[in-house]
């Protein structure tokens, strides 16, 4: 069972539109919602594909009740700790050629949920083969948060994956994270390094034991202890890309699981992350599409 720890948790809305043009009002299409961050989203993977999984997070309001129905209704185990602050919204508007996203910040919560959370991600994690720290923190979060999941985990004997950003993810690489998973992008916000391996070295020099970075259509490079490898899809698959990276995270946590050797971990993430991009939602997995591309992954060592 892999445990996810999603500390700013969303109602996700899609809205479907035929173009988006700034500036101009919209018919929309179609409007979805989902319990979205990413931390659900791995889990939502993870169980779409028949992974044992809980997604732990703080939810509150309306659209926490909301997330929790949908969580529900598709069956994803959860443990969520009922706050007072209210779930955000994300909206994510699809047009023909791309997916522009708002993501609200995530309202604050006092030092005592925090603490909460952190016991109840504790009490969750006997019996868990590994652990998920993903997404962004609300406001005024401890920016240690994914950090001490790393120490809370590793007192249990439960390697973790985090996906964060900023002076997160520097905490969580710092205590020792198993795996860290920036884009190029946040990898560029941390550390002073145009090159993607230096910088990935650079994450592992503070404590990451393994950096594996996401490049969107190009795949993902990984700098591990066991070596270094980039893997790429061997075709472009258009739709979506929001959840993409969540998709990889459930497939390098499952690897993880699975103590698969490395190259076979990037070809499924490679492979779970482009298939997500056929998916008009964020958290699934276009499971045909993930079997057509697996074996096609080129991955090369760098
Ligand atoms: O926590 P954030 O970085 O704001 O990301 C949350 C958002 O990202 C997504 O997980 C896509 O990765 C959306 O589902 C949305 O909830």
């Amino acid at each position: 069972m892999i445990v996810t720890v999603t500390p700013n948790p969303a109602l996700d809305v899609s809205y479907r539109v035929d173009r988006l043009v700034h500036g101009s009002a919209h018919r929309v299409r179609s409007v979805r919602e989902r319990a979205g961050g990413k931390g659900f989203n791995v889990s939502r993977v993870l169980h779409e594909r028949g992974v044992g999984t809980l997604a732990v997070g703080p939810v509150g309001g309306v659209l926490g009740e909301s997330l929790r129905a949908d969580l529900v209704a598709s069956g994803v185990p959860h443990a969520l700790l009922e706050v007072a602050a209210p779930t955000r919204m994300t909206v994510a508007v699809v047009d023909d050629e791309d997916a522009t996203l708002f993501n609200e910040a995530g309202a604050a919560l006092p030092d005592t949920e925090w603490d909460r959370l952190l016991d109840l991600v504790r009490s969750r994690l006997a019996g868990a083969r590994a652990a998920v720290c993903s997404g962004s923190l609300p406001r005024g979060a401890p920016p240690d948060l994914c950090a001490r999941v790393v120490a809370v985990a590793r007192g249990a004997g439960v390697p973790v994956v985090v996906d964060t950003s900023g002076p997160a993810l520097l905490a969580a690489a710092r205590a020792g994270a198993d795996v860290v998973k920036p884009n190029a992008a946040e990898l560029r916000e941390v550390v002073a390094a145009d090159d993607p391996v230096a910088g990935a070295e650079a994450l592992r020099a503070m404590g990451a034991r393994a950096v594996v970075l996401s490049l969107g259509p190009d795949g993902l490079v990984a700098v591990t202890e066991e070596g270094r490898w980039r893997a790429a899809p061997p075709f472009p698959v258009r739709g979506n890309p929001t959840g993409a990276g969540d998709a990889a995270v459930a497939a390098l946590a499952n690897g993880l699981v699975e103590r698969s050797p490395w190259p076979a971990r990037l070809r499924a993430a490679v492979a779970w992350s482009a298939a997500a991009v056929a998916v008009p939602v964020a958290g699934s997995v276009d499971a045909a599409l993930a079997r057509d591309l697996h074996d096609g992954v080129v991955v090369e060592p760098v």
